[in-house]
């Protein structure tokens, strides 16, 4: 027996998607998104309703219907799921009809378009499939005519607009996302038919994981004769993502940038994806958008890219970026056109700010130039007391250690040489979960970690541990600049034990200084090689190679440093006692006969 689509059938009925899932629904059919299949008995049984429902009159099908309008649909529409997207539209306890009844009694707001983002690896054709789309689905507007490039496009489809960021790879969409800003609601994880999952496919499966956005795979390169579509969907189920035809929830289309095939479906796919997301958003409302992008422009000066989220921009608007602000000169949309307002969902380049903004900073609306003058003040002083406070300020148990009664997540991003080291190390991390811990390898890759790494353990307050692989100082330097902890190890107990202190409550390890002994100098000696060398008695504890170093003369501390050399006789030793002499090398000429050596050493504190 042949299964079909949802969707399909809403189609071959001429039904709108959410009639259809109110008939099912009224039938008590479990689904788990409009690309689910139903079984055959089911589907003839629906036929047959709204044969019935048409021969009464009833007016079921659109065919007889009046056309839907945008507040129908609104009306009609699928109510918004947990932000995973492509799971069950059925929510607790309700069913989905009456959720929808009253989600459209609840909002008059109507739909706006999806914004879709586009990753994966390198060479796996996310700019050939942008391209392709933007070259059959992007209308040229006479002005200007060749569209440019601003960060973002509109895509006409059967459906309606779908926006795609047009900035290929996960690091505009992280960078967007460390500034605090989520400005895709789909993702599209490309993978290439001949190629499979490579290191940034899951890199970019991370990302839009610890972003929940839903996911929707494209197996590219269909084209090719060694494409193995199959080989990609097995291997997606290692990583827990199931696809829909082996019994999961992931969307996967298979499609070639180069001849198009599939490239229909999969702006279907975006589309019954967006429905089911129920997206909407207030033309009418305050305006809230994100930098997609900013550039100086060698005529025009600072050009930025605003995506509008929420509200209406129009030419004349002050508007606020941080601890700047603009007024919006002249407008243009992605397609080159000047336009005087633009709408929820729509990428606009605007001329009017004097400052370049950064990618994913949140933009705002001002009444005027005052207005606009006094939100930048506002925040300008939060900022200082920010910074004071976090100078001042000593954390609470409850920042040490997170919320004390809940499940705590450890986030971490693992990097090894090796597969195999990876995998022991996964292996061992398992086992070390708890009621009160959870472990999150959110990332596990071979090679020495990257710039996109940081910008997810950014996000996502994750610890980098890198196993055998150390980061590039460039990425280390990142690291620091946001914050972010990379740890390297060569064995891999000392990782786990990193792990351990993490799991004990994300805490730094706290060290203090022991008192290990101290000797008095009894004479000088100049050694060629060495310099000066203390001959001395320890007259209390011991003292040991490398320990930490204190040199006083009377009541005055004259040196401080390392105690780099010890010798008994001739002899290197580690470690002299109580009651012997020894000779004492502090890489420092400027020891005299009488001085007080006193050794000490940092131990780590252990903490409850
Ligand atoms: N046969 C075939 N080749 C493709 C297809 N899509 C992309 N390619 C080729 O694959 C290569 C890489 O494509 P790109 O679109 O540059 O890949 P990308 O993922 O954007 O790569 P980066 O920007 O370097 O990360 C190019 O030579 C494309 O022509 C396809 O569907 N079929």
């Amino acid at each position: 027996m042949s299964k079909v689509r949802i969707y399909t059938l809403a189609k071959e009925l001429g039904l709108e998607n959410p009639k259809m899932l109110e008939i099912l629904d009224g039938l008590g059919v479990s689904y788990k998104s409009v690309s689910s299949t139903i079984e055959e008995d089911t589907v003839e049984l629906i036929r047959q309703i709204v044969d019935e429902e048409n021969a009464a009159g009833g007016g079921t099908s659109a065919q007889s219907s009046a056309p839907i309008t945008q507040s129908d649909e609104a009306a009609a529409a699928p109510s918004a799921p947990a932000s995973q997207g492509t799971q069950s539209a059925a929510a607790g306890g309700q069913t989905a009809t009456q959720t929808r009844q009253e989600t459209a009694a609840a909002s008059e707001v109507p739909h706006r378009a999806p914004v879709v983002t586009i990753m994966g690896h390198v060479d796996h054709g996310k700019t050939s499939l942008l391209d392709y789309i933007r070259k059959t689905r992007v209308a040229a507007k006479e002005a200007g005519g060749i569209t440019q490039h601003v960060g973002a496009f509109e895509a006409q489809t059967s459906k309606g607009k779908i926006v795609f960021i047009d900035t290929p790879g996960h690091e505009a969409f992280t960078t967007i996302r460390a500034r605090g800003a989520n400005v895709a609601d789909i993702a599209i994880i490309v993978i290439a038919a001949d190629d499979s999952l490579m290191p940034q496919t899951r890199e970019a499966i991370a990302h839009a994981q610890a972003a929940k956005v839903p996911m929707i795979i494209a197996i590219n390169k269909m084209d090719l004769p060694q494409a193995n579509p199959d080989k990609v969907k097995t291997d997606l189920t290692q990583l827990n993502l199931v696809p829909e035809e082996y019994g999961g929830d992931l969307i996967v289309v298979p499609v070639s940038a180069k001849t198009g095939e599939g490239v229909e479906d999969l702006l279907e796919y975006i589309s019954l994806n967006a429905e089911l997301e129920d997206l909407r958003a207030d033309p009418k409302g305050k305006f809230a958008g994100v930098i997609i992008e900013g550039k100086v422009d060698k005529q025009a000066g600072v050009l930025a890219t605003v995506m509008v989220q929420e509200g209406t921009l129009h030419v004349g608007d002050f508007l606020v970026v941080g601890e700047n602000y603009g007024k919006i000169k002249a407008m243009t949309d992605s397609a080159g056109a000047r336009i005087k307002e633009a709408g929820p969902s729509t990428p606009v380049q605007i001329l009017g700010f004097s400052e370049v903004p950064t990618s994913g900073e949140k933009v705002s609306s001002a009444k005027n130039e005052h207005a606009a003058r006094e939100v930048i003040a506002g925040r300008a002083s939060d900022r200082r007391d920010a910074e004071n406070a976090q100078v001042q300020r000593k954390l609470t148990l409850e920042e040490m250690m997170g919320p004390l009664s809940s499940v705590r997540t450890v986030n971490l991003i693992l990097r090894a040489d090796t597969q195999g080291s990876v995998e022991a190390i996964q292996g061992i991390l398992a086992r070390k979960e708890s009621e009160d811990v959870k472990i999150n390898v959110m990332l596990a890759g071979i090679g020495a970690p990257t710039e996109g790494d940081v910008l997810l353990a950014g996000t996502a307050e994750a610890t980098i541990l890198c196993f055998s692989v150390t980061a590039p100082g460039s990425v280390t330097k990142i690291a620091d600049n946001k914050g972010v902890d990379i740890k390297s190890f060569r064995i891999i107990y000392e990782l786990i034990d990193e792990v351990d202190r993490l799991i004990k409550g994300n805490l730094e390890p706290v060290f203090e200084e022991k008192y290990l002994g101290r000797a008095e100098v009894r004479m000088v000696i100049k050694h060629p090689r060495f310099g000066n060398i203390a001959g001395s008695y320890v007259t209390d504890g011991s003292l040991k190679r490398n320990a930490k170093a204190k040199v006083t003369r009377g009541k005055e501390t004259v040196y401080e440093g390392t105690l780099v050399g010890l010798k008994r006789i001739k002899d290197d030793v580690r470690e002299v006692q109580s009651g012997y002499e020894c000779g004492i090398n502090l890489d420092w000429d400027g020891v005299e006969v009488g001085d007080i050596v006193e050794a000490s050493e940092m131990v780590e504190v252990q903490q409850a």
